[in-house]
């Protein structure tokens, strides 16, 4: 990918099948556009010998029901003028579900300057979880590299949660202005957070929100109607509720004692501030302060989602009753009954069940923001 010329955008080569300094260079016409190909075999090597910035953009083509590849086909002229003189661009469209791990590892073992999700919650959670591998940061394979590969972000999904802590919408050339701009100021520090099951293991990175029972459940239920808009959030909500049931729970924050949390209906990690296609739900969260915001609703019926959906939506909850916030580095959260059956969701993506255990990465990544 990066011998590209500065004008033109390639459709990069990373799949992880094989790592790409092993592939045979080789050019072939792209159908998507005239000037587009793919370039395959560029190693480490290629990476220092360049003077133009590698940005490798991962976009999922069925982001928000497919708009996600339309509004990229649309955004590359804005975005071969804007980042071309500049940089070297590369395109890797995933495949399927989990692909943009693994071009994610790819690229940043390669030395790419950036890696830019161009989707959803879901896609940039994918690129996250790439820039880590059994427990560490993965880095460039190419030992005299003197930067950090920088995460960035499109924001062209269904919610586009993580985009609105920071006050982005859904402009995708205001997304390119900001990369533009950014990389000749320098990025920022993020925090991201990490799940592990109750014996530390099979680790799982969030940037977003993690939450747990209700709004994890209503998120599994919500991923299937994404084909309905934000409406899917609402469908996903209604079907949650049926057969629901508030769960005694223990926590245990920052490893001190257990304490117990009777009735819990949800409960939500977040790094940032919203989730559920505009909820606020953890209002006080902060991507780089070092902590996360822990929001524990409890004794709630439906019908209080109906009086106080308003606050949910504005971050104005955390004053009604039942509601409860703390800051936290890390909390560990088991369900009383022991059934396995409480949902646990992160940044949207359904994760698995308690019980697990959530802890804060303090400035783990180089964002565009
Ligand atoms: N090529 C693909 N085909 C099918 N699914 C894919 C593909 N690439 C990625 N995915 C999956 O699509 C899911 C949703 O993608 P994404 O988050 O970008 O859009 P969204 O769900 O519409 O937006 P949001 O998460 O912000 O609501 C992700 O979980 C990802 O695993």
């Amino acid at each position: 990918m990066l011998l590209l010329s500065s004008c033109c955008i390639s459709v990069c080569p990373f799949t992880a099948k094989q790592p790409s300094f092993l592939r045979t260079p080789q050019r072939i016409t792209s159908g998507l556009s005239s000037d587009r190909m793919i370039l395959r075999g560029v190693g480490a090597a290629a990476v220092s010998s360049s003077t133009l910035r590698d940005l490798v953009f991962v976009v999922n083509p069925q982001g928000a029901n497919g708009r996600t590849a339309k509004e990229w086909k649309k955004l590359l002229p804005y975005l071969r003028t804007r980042l071309g003189k500049d940089c070297n661009v590369c395109e890797s469209l995933t495949t399927g579900p989990s692909h943009a791990i693994d071009i994610t590892r790819e690229a940043i073992r390669d030395g790419a300057d950036a890696v830019i999700a161009v989707g959803g919650d879901g896609t940039l959670h994918e690129v996250v979880n790439g820039f880590f591998w059994e427990g560490k940061p993965v880095s460039s394979l190419n030992s005299e590299a003197s930067h950090s590969t920088a995460l960035g972000l499109i924001p062209l999904g269904t919610g586009s949660d993580f985009a609105r802590t920071f006050g982005w919408n859904n402009d995708p050339c205001e997304a390119v202005d900001r990369i533009a701009k950014e990389f000749s100021q320098g990025c920022d520090r993020v925090d991201v957070g990490v799940i592990a099951n109750k014996e530390g293991r099979d680790l799982h990175y969030f940037i977003n929100v993690a939450d747990v029972h209700l709004s994890a459940k209503a998120g599994f239920y919500a991923s299937k109607y994404k084909k309905f808009g934000n409406l899917c959030y609402v469908i996903g909500a209604l079907q949650a509720f049926m057969g629901h049931d508030n769960q005694d729970m223990r926590i245990r924050v920052n490893g001190g004692e257990w304490e117990l949390y009777p009735q819990v209906t949800a409960l939500c990690v977040g790094n940032a501030k919203y989730f559920g296609g505009g909820m606020k739900i953890t209002p006080n969260a902060v991507p780089g302060n070092g902590n996360l915001e822990v929001v524990v609703l409890q004794y709630f019926k439906w019908y209080d989602f109906v009086l106080k959906l308003h606050k949910l939506y504005n971050g104005t909850h955390l004053s009604v009753n039942n509601v409860s916030s703390r800051s936290v580095q890390s909390i560990e959260v088991e369900e009383i009954s022991g059934s396995g059956s409480i949902y646990v969701q992160s940044d949207g993506e359904h994760l698995g069940f308690l019980p697990r255990k959530f802890r804060i990465l303090p400035g783990a990544i180089d964002i565009i923001s």
